[in-house]
């Protein structure tokens, strides 16, 4: 299996303020990894380091075996934000259009869409079983299900990697459990790989199969289950006392 992400030594500082210190690890082709670590501890810094949206100051990053400052994304890194679900009631699109925006240069929105990209944006819904949803006002569906949809756009260009930062804030508990199926199926049918940022240890090591703890440095990364197994004072001592807490299986 290839790597798709390598992360070499690499510190970042906003200001005077060091926020990541010589973090290196590799996202291998296949995988869905949890990129945990509490408030501020860089997730969101490495992420969009790895996106080209943030210089690299110091160290190296690759991406599809290019450093990251040649890598044209094409369409091979998808991306769902953390805001992405805070549509109002009156946001002017229907699911189906908000699924063709993933397609940006292809076609979109605001571009009438041919047969082929329309049965591209159903083929998406379908996957995030939002078909019947696609005629809807994105405003009008609930947190779980705007969010399916923006997984819908982010998989409507048939990504190699798809990285979701909190995909499960603003998601009912009940449907949480639902929404962690459906990437293992986006992983395991579809063959993409997941990076998924969380605060909720807990949650996410019955479902990953790589796990990656960040705080400034990174204190862990492999087998979840070696994770689990380890006593609260020696995850205290890899990860730092910010972590005591460990809920299990939800
Ligand atoms: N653009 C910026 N300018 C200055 N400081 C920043 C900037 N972005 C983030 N920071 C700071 O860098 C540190 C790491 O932030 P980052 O958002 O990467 O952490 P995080 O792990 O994603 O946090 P959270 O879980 O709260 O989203 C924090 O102290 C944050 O305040």
């Amino acid at each position: 299996m290839s790597h798709l992400i390598e992360v070499n030594n690499v510190t970042h500082r906003y200001d005077h303020h060091k926020v990541l210190e010589d973090v290196s690890f590799t996202i291998t082709e296949g995988d869905f990894v949890g990129l945990v670590g509490p408030n501020g501890s860089g997730k969101t810094t490495i992420i969009k380091l790895m996106l080209g949206l943030e210089k690299v100051q110091k160290g190296s990053i690759t991406a599809f075996n290019k450093p990251i400052e040649k890598f044209h994304n094409k369409g091979h890194i998808s991306f769902v934000s953390q805001k992405a679900n805070s549509f109002s009631r009156d946001f002017p699109a229907t699911a189906k259009e908000v699924v063709s925006m993933g397609l940006t240069t292809k076609a979109s929105v605001w571009r009438p869409t041919t047969k082929k990209y329309e049965y591209l944006i159903f083929e998406a819904l379908d996957r995030v079983n939002m078909l019947k949803y696609a005629n809807h006002n994105i405003g009008d569906l609930s947190g779980g299900q705007q969010q399916r949809i923006f997984i819908a756009r982010a998989i409507v260009n048939n990504p190699k990697l798809l990285i979701l930062d909190e995909p499960t804030v603003g998601v009912d508990t009940e449907n949480v459990e639902q929404f962690y199926q459906l990437l293992s199926q986006l992983n395991r049918e579809l063959g993409i790989t997941l990076i998924l940022v969380s605060h909720d240890i807990g949650t996410i090591t019955t479902h990953v199969n790589d796990l990656l703890c960040l705080n400034k440095s990174v204190h862990y990364h492999g087998n979840p289950n070696d994770f689990e197994n380890m006593t609260d004072e020696q995850r205290s001592i890899i990860y730092g006392h910010t972590m005591n807490t460990i809920t299990h299986h939800h």
